[in-house]
């Protein structure tokens, strides 16, 4: 399937300067939505998955339906002061500007074999900022898969040790 007719290029968003890649138009198209997240899970199929792990939001929109499909549950990394219980947190910058994460520090348990994922690899901040949290609570990372991979970056270079998929570059 040629995915990249389902992202919309839309240039100087969310600030100037930024060519933001849109995948909600991949997201309303079913079957498109659908063939992206059966490559993510033939993609984790490979590894052995205990849970998904998404940051927030667009990494939820990706992040649940693979977990449902792997039948793993799934653990949302949360924008700062989101979660009501005890937590990890982590300061991260990104391509527009910088955030907090935060995970529940009993969402993963010590060897637990978690994957990420999130819609869009560019700098690789938020990434990195989610597998430092999850080494942090003691789990090991066997994978991160995006829809989308802004190259310019070479973000993957920044988490050598994580074997990265992506389903398109730009
Ligand atoms: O590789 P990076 O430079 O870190 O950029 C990628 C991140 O940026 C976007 O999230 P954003 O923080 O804009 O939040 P959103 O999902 O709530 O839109 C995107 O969904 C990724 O999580
Ligand atoms: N260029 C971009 N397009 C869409 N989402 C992004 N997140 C970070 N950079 C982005």
């Amino acid at each position: 399937m040629d995915f990249k007719q389902y992202v919309a290029d839309v240039p100087d968003f969310p600030e100037e300067g930024i060519l933001f890649r849109d995948i909600t138009p991949l997201m309303s198209n079913g079957p498109a939505f659908h063939a992206a997240i059966d490559e993510i899970v033939a993609f984790a199929r490979e590894k052995e998955v205990d849970v998904v792990v998404g940051p927030e939001a667009r990494g939820f929109i990706v992040g649940c339906p693979v977990a449902y499909e792997l039948d793993k549950g799934f653990v949302p990394a949360r924008k700062k002061g989101k979660l009501p219980r005890e937590i990890e947190s982590i300061d991260y910058g990104l391509e527009y500007g910088h955030s907090t994460l935060q995970i529940h520090k009993d969402a993963i348990k010590p060897g637990d074999k978690v994957l990420i994922v999130d819609d869009l690899l560019a700098t690789g901040g938020t990434i990195e900022a989610c597998v430092s949290l999850v080494k942090q609570l003691g789990g090991d990372v066997v994978g991160a898969a995006f829809i989308i991979e802004l190259d310019e970056f070479a973000a993957r270079d920044k988490i050598a040790d994580t074997e990265i998929f992506s389903l398109m570059h730009y």
